[in-house]
């Protein structure tokens, strides 16, 4: 057997608690507790979980746009939490982040070539004349906005959505980068040209053996575009295991839910609040599993113990007690089993 390559980037046991602001009590918002993940270099990681699951945080957090509060960032197996700004320019350059939003995330006053080559300077270094030209030419290629000429002098609003989220691409790639942190990229775009910049994204993973991260509401893209899909719920994780089977065999009744009530492929929003019921307060969330009060099948254990990460399948996870072998278990498994084929047939 080969031996995975170590991972690019990794987050050890990662937590994000933001303070309540204007309030005299000491509330906390538990975005993000106890996530590890792992990206790996020619790899896709898809985050999937409905709104105000933590996705976000978590992809800020890796970018280093705001501190911790608990848990470790590792780039090649190093630490790298950035003190100061030239680390931080350093990890920048390592660690590219794309937003949901390119027209928000393009400065609209400036063209594309200036956008381009203030982060070609930043990263690469001064360069003028025909060597700038070729770095930029060679950009807009990368990401199949070709002839270059036809964007180059354009301002955003010259562009449409995927245009603009190309010019973002390509920014980031400026800096010629290991990693890509990819917020929700095709969500605010046009159905019809979300495919496209999944596929060019593909291509970026193979060409230049990028490691992404791909956040995202919508479980049936992580099948199509992601090796390997993380589920989260309420600030953690609840399953991971190769896209496929988390997608097509989920184990979590809440990956479960998900799968199940995404019928129809435009709707993003219903897919993303689908999941029965309300999902739950992050200043008090409930003790025990964070699903419990969804779960239709939560036990007393459920409610008073959070479930480890459970091995439940060929480098697969999830974390719910009906997988575990403890003695004092609930009979949970076999009714989770049962539940997912009931869903199959319907
Ligand atoms: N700066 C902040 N201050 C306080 N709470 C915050 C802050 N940023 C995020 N949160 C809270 O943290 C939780 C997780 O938010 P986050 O944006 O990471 O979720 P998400 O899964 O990315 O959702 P969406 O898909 O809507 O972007 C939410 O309850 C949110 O309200």
């Amino acid at each position: 057997m080969t031996r995975p390559e170590s991972p690019v980037l990794q987050a050890v046991d990662l937590q994000k608690h933001f303070k309540l602001r204007g309030s005299r009590s000491r509330g906390v918002v538990h975005a993000v507790d106890d996530v590890d993940l792992e990206l790996h270099r020619g790899r896709v990681l898809a985050l999937v979980g409905e709104s105000g699951s933590g996705k976000s945080t978590i992809a800020r957090l890796l970018a280093q746009l705001m501190p911790a509060t608990g848990g470790r960032i590792l780039l090649h197996g190093e630490d790298a939490t950035a003190r100061g700004r030239t680390a931080f320019r350093r990890y920048v350059g390592r660690v590219q982040m794309i937003f949901q939003d390119p027209f928000g995330s393009l400065n609209p006053v400036h063209t594309v070539r200036y956008t381009l080559t203030r982060s070609i300077r930043i990263h690469r270094g001064r360069r003028r004349g025909a060597v700038l030209e070729e770095a930029l030419d060679e950009l807009l290629d990368r990401v199949q906005l070709t002839p270059s000429a036809r964007y180059i002098d354009k301002f955003p609003h010259e562009l449409s959505g995927g245009q603009r989220q190309r010019v973002a691409i390509a920014r980031a790639l400026a800096a010629d980068p290991e990693v890509l942190l990819a917020d929700e990229p095709i969500s605010m775009l046009d159905v019809s040209i979300r495919l496209g910049i999944l596929n060019l994204l593909q291509d970026l993973r193979d060409r230049l053996q990028l490691a992404i991260l791909y956040i995202t509401h919508d479980i049936a893209s992580a099948r199509y575009f992601a090796d390997r899909t993380m589920v989260m719920y309420a600030g953690r994780i609840v399953e991971s295991g190769d896209s496929e089977s988390v997608t097509q065999d989920p184990k979590h009744p809440y990956t479960q839910l998900l799968v199940r009530s995404a019928p129809d492929p435009d709707d993003l929003e219903a897919r993303a609040h689908g999941a029965r019921g309300e999902a739950p307060s992050l200043v008090n969330p409930p003790s025990g599993c964070r699903f419990n009060p969804r779960c239709p099948f939560a036990t007393e254990l459920c409610r008073i113990e959070v479930p480890p990460l459970i091995p439940v399948g060929e480098g697969r996870e999830a974390a719910c007690w009906g997988y575990s072998d403890r003695p004092d278990r609930p009979e949970l498994g076999s009714a989770v089993e049962a539940f997912a084929r009931k869903g199959e047939r319907e």
